[in-house]
């Protein structure tokens, strides 16, 4: 445990807005002394005392302890070689980076050569917890079900497999592996990979997508059946005011993480 923590967040968009707001409301013993963006000169309402850095090689030179991405799948591998580079824990929420196999591979590589490490939260999910529990006695099956309203999809290729603006009742627009999930909807379904890497993986992991004209939540169902028993998890997420496509919940764990890491309490 530290007695404090200096954070750099990457990406200034919805989620580090929301966990940016929650830390300093919490009076949370952390500072955040950087934010990663694309273009610095038009970054805007950045916390007290963060640098605003648009090159990752700038990250060095901040004293983050901590790299918190929440920005893109293309940010994290940049960014994330930078911050484990120079021995910095690096937060995850793009996971969709790591359908690409050797992208993951070498930044554990980077992590392991520079005593760092790479941390998956929770992100938009619970239960993952006990997912990846579990998987330590063999699991048979996972089905991960995602089901946001159909505005959440808008932007995305579920434009071309259902009529988004259109729908009266639930459109089931993609079934397959979560590999192909997250790799396809990299803005949405990110959890696809992290209830993978907790579970059977990303090529025996099954994905449903769902835009449901008459949702007002964003919605995971994760079924798992292994050797410990079955599961049943189903939440119910508030998106974001900011970005109807991110859950609330999924800068809530990153708060969890964050507060953990300087609590003498970890749950
Ligand atoms: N793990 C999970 O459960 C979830 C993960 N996500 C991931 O988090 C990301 C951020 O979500 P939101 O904050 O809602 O999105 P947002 O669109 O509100 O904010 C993202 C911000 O990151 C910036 N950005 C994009 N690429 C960048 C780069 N290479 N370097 C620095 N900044 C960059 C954008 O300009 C934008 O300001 C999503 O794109 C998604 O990949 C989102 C929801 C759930
Ligand atoms: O926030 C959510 O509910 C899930 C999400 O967007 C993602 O996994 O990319």
């Amino acid at each position: 445990m530290s007695a404090s923590e200096d954070i750099a967040l990457i990406g200034w968009g919805a989620i580090s807005g929301q966990v940016a707001q929650m830390l300093a409301d919490r009076a949370a013993p952390v500072r955040i002394v950087a934010v990663g963006v694309r273009d610095a000169s038009r970054a805007r309402d950045v916390p007290d005392g963060a640098k605003v850095i648009d090159d990752p090689d700038a990250l060095a030179g901040t004293g983050a302890t901590l790299v918190v991405e929440a920005a893109g799948r293309a940010s994290v591998d940049p960014w994330g070689s930078a911050a484990l580079e120079m021995g910095a824990d690096f937060v995850v929420s793009s996971t969709s980076a790591f359908v690409d196999d050797a992208v993951l591979a070498r930044l554990r590589g980077l992590a392991q050569a520079n005593g760092a490490r790479i941390l998956i939260p929770p992100g938009a999910l619970g239960g993952v917890d006990a997912l990846s529990a579990a998987a330590r006695m063999g699991l048979d099956s996972v089905t991960h079900i995602v089901t946001k309203p159909a505005a959440a999809w808008a932007g995305t290729a579920a434009e071309g497999l259902c009529d988004l603006h259109g729908l009266t009742t639930p459109c089931t627009f993609f079934e397959g592996t979560a590999r192909a999930a997250a790799d396809a909807f990299p803005q949405n379904a990110n959890v696809a990979v992290i209830s993978s890497l907790a579970g059977l993986g990303l090529d025996r992991t099954r994905v449903a997508l769902v835009a449901d004209p008459g949702a007002a939540h964003n919605t995971h169902r994760i079924e798992a059946a292994g050797t410990f028993g079955r599961m049943l998890v189903e939440l119910e997420n508030h998106p974001l005011p900011g970005n109807p496509k991110s859950s609330a919940m999924t800068a809530l764990n990153l708060v969890r993480l964050i507060e953990n890491r300087v609590s003498g309490l970890v749950i």
